[in-house]
């Protein structure tokens, strides 16, 4: 029986009785683990825990990693938001770093509690781990948060923090978002979910900031991209497919693939780099477009080039009925896209407009036609601000340069070029302006000769028309002879 004189009252005879005390709970714990299954002993733990809870006016939500086989949305999402709340005052915390990251992931490890706001309610995160079974071989670690708050604030909980919870992580997850260049070329896909494409992180750093163009033209863009992602409602409306085509086009090194660089980077969409040349039937081109993802821009670069799909010979073909054509590849893009693509971006480019097959260029088909010139003062200043770090017109060569490159023909590449051999400022520009007038000299020659070799062949072409007309004279004077001799045999024999 026990009394109260068995309670123990010194330090020493507490002690020991607690040791004691907690050997005996270790050792009913053991037994407990080894006859009691997983499941049931969980169940009971937490029927008891309910029972013996005194009360509380807390509401608690569970928030488990997945629902079934699938993930659960809300605890990703949580799982990215509680990482921009992290406090000084959390002790754990976890860190990762895939390849393709650029930054470490710090998260909160298990068993650490995070305190958050949301319209001055209190609300209290615990992330909690239970380990697997050691005597089952399906079974693994279990994960969930728990979300803790005063019950009266359930609605507004549910109802407003816990989506707020979602658009933040997906606004997170936008900013550190890492754009991937798809290539059907590319040996390997890091995340494995290219399916058929290869891909690796797009390291063009090519931004509209950057970019040398005219600014005008630039907001043009810019704001033709803003409002295309922004009115998914519109184009439901319509019931047109919510895509954009853009047509670039102009010489080489003017900046397109450096657009397209930018246009990604801008939206945070993936690039596909589509080779036409590598496809062979139209059954080949579905599976290939249809592997792509939403929010995304599918690049067919020097589309005047990939025509010549069309002239491959038969044996090359699967099927001559089969065969790609490139009013079959924009039908087909047009079909596919209104049927199953959203917020899908397309740009073809091409150095030669004039080449382009008309369906192209027919209105509908490629919604923004941007033409990439040659380099203005504009351009120039940009360029000289992106590699040197100088406002470009402040320098005492930038007037003699940008009327140079006013007066002729000089890609952004070419003078990017130039402008990356020093980082001597009046170094680099001196060389520049030697460049631009060494080929302005030559494009001079070139011209002076090309006007000449014109004059050559017109005066050939002159000379020719001499000698036609003298050799028509001449036949038209032996006409007159022949005449004049069947005028004079006729004479004769009369
Ligand atoms: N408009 C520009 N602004 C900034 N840099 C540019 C511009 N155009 C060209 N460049 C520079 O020149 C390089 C080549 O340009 P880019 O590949 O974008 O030209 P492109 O028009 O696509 O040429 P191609 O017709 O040969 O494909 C870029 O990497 C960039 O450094
Ligand atoms: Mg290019």
């Amino acid at each position: 029986m026990f009394s109260l004189n068995d309670i123990p009252t010194s330090p020493a005879a507490l002690f020991t009785a607690y040791a004691s005390f907690s050997a005996s709970m270790m050792l009913m714990r053991s037994m407990a683990n080894e006859l009691i299954p997983t499941e049931l002993r969980n169940y009971l733990t937490s029927a008891l825990r309910f029972l013996f809870t005194p009360l509380s006016s807390d509401l608690t939500l569970l928030i488990d990693e997945t629902t079934g086989m699938i993930r659960n949305q809300v605890f990703d999402a949580a799982e990215v938001y509680l990482r921009t709340k992290i406090s000084p005052n959390t002790e754990r915390l976890r860190i990762s770093k895939t390849p393709r990251q650029k930054a470490l992931t710090v998260a909160i490890d298990k068993g650490e509690e995070i305190i958050d706001t949301f319209q001055n309610i209190s609300i209290k995160w615990r992330f909690v781990c239970t380990e697997p079974d050691k005597n089952s071989h399906h079974s693994r670690e279990t994960r969930n948060f728990e979300v803790t708050f005063n019950k009266k604030f359930k609605d507004k909980i549910l109802d407003s923090y816990l989506p707020y919870v979602l658009a933040r992580a997906n606004a997170v997850r936008e900013e550190e978002k890492v754009v991937k260049l798809y290539n059907r070329e590319c040996p390997y896909d890091d995340d494995q979910g290219g399916g058929m494409w290869g891909s690796v992180n797009l390291e063009h750093p090519a931004t509209f900031e950057t970019l040398a163009m005219e600014p005008e033209l630039k907001m043009a863009i810019i704001g033709d991209l803003d409002r295309f992602v922004r009115r998914r409602e519109f184009y439901k409306k319509v019931g047109k497919a919510w895509k954009r085509g853009f047509l670039l086009y102009g010489p080489p090194g003017t900046g397109k693939s450096s657009l397209i660089a930018a246009m990604a980077n801008y939206l945070k969409f993936d690039i596909y780099d589509l080779e036409l040349t590598s496809i062979y039937s139209n059954s080949d081109l579905r599976r290939v477009l249809l592997s792509t993802t939403n929010r995304s821009i599918l690049v067919i670069e020097d589309i005047d080039c990939s025509v010549e799909m069309q002239n491959r010979n038969s044996e090359e073909q699967f099927e001559a009925s089969n065969r790609l054509t490139l009013s079959g590849l924009l039908n087909f893009i047009d079909g596919l896209w209104s049927s199953c693509g959203d917020e899908r971006v397309i740009v073809f480019t091409t150095n030669n407009k004039d080449r382009l097959d008309p369906a192209l260029l027919r209105p509908g088909r490629m919604d923004v036609h941007i033409n990439m010139s040659y380099c203005t003062s504009n351009g120039f200043r940009i360029l000289a601000a992106n590699y040197l770090g100088v406002g470009g017109n402040h320098h005492r060569l930038s007037g003699e340069i940008e009327s140079l490159i006013e007066s002729m023909e000089v890609t952004p590449a070419e003078i990017a070029e130039e402008l990356m051999k020093s980082d001597d400022v009046d170094f680099a520009l001196e060389g520049l302006v030697e460049f631009l007038k060494r080929k302005k000299v030559e494009m001079n020659e070139k011209k002076m000769l090309e006007e000449n070799n014109k004059s050559e062949v017109d005066h050939q072409e002159t000379l020719a028309e001499e000698a036609a007309a003298a050799q028509t004279q001449k036949a038209k004077k032996h006409k007159i002879e022949d005449n004049d001799v069947r005028r004079i045999m006729r004479n004769n024999t009369r």
